[in-house]
């Protein structure tokens, strides 16, 4: 039996289009996530696919710090614009660290540090992310193939490790602001992401 459970699926129309929203629950933690669903994904073919983690500064308040709150408009976008896929948002806050430690590590990057000393110094790996929740509610929507949104190797890698085929990265590469270039510089330097920025 899944870790994850579906308890509910209800309709949900956006400024981007109508999704159908189907709210998961983790079994061993409790925590709740949520799979916007386009079209018909079950067929067996390959869905178009971003699984996105929880930022809720970004996401919500619309920070520049990073480049979350844009990726996650373009990629409802293009999903609509397709007419099929899936838009999973996982409430893996601060690269899993949760809410307060992300405005710890903040503090620490306005005191100089970049994103991944900031994490290490409060004791956490740079990236704390587990993928199989996400990957058991992609299989629960009967989702095998996936094209999926992402410039981040480990997020591929970690899909895949949990047996999903991803049969194509799409390149989500959002234009750098002043606040969060060093951010998306440190994050193609260190953490291996498939941007093209100058560093
Ligand atoms: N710990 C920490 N988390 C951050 C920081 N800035 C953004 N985040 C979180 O990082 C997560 C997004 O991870 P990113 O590395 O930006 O991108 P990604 O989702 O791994 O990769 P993409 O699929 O290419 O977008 C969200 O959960 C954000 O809340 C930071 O400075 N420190
Ligand atoms: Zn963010």
């Amino acid at each position: 039996m899944s870790d994850v459970v579906c308890e509910v699926i209800a309709q949900l129309p956006t400024k981007y289009g109508t999704f159908e929203a189907h709210g998961y629950v983790d079994q061993r933690s409790g925590e709740h996530h949520v799979a916007l669903v386009k079209g018909d994904i079950a067929d067996g073919e390959p869905v178009l696919c971003r699984v996105h983690s929880e930022c809720l500064t970004g996401d919500t308040f619309g920070s520049l710090r990073c480049d979350c709150g844009e990726q996650r408009s373009r990629a409802m976008r293009q999903i609509e614009k397709e007419g099929r896929g899936v838009f999973l948002y996982m409430r893996q806050e601060g690269r899993g660290i949760g809410l307060i430690n992300k405005l710890k590590a903040y503090v620490l990057q306005e005191q100089g540090m970049d994103t991944v000393e900031a994490n290490l110094a409060l004791g956490f790996k740079d990236d704390e992310r587990d993928y199989s929740a996400g990957a058991m509610i992609l299989q629960d929507l009967g989702i095998k193939k996936l094209r999926l949104m992402t410039n981040n190797p480990t997020k591929i890698d970690g899909l895949n490790e949990y047996g999903l085929e991803i049969v194509e990265r799409v390149p989500i590469q959002m234009p750098i602001n002043p606040f969060d270039k060093y951010y998306m510089q440190t994050k193609q330097k260190k953490m291996g992401h498939m941007t093209t920025y100058e560093v």
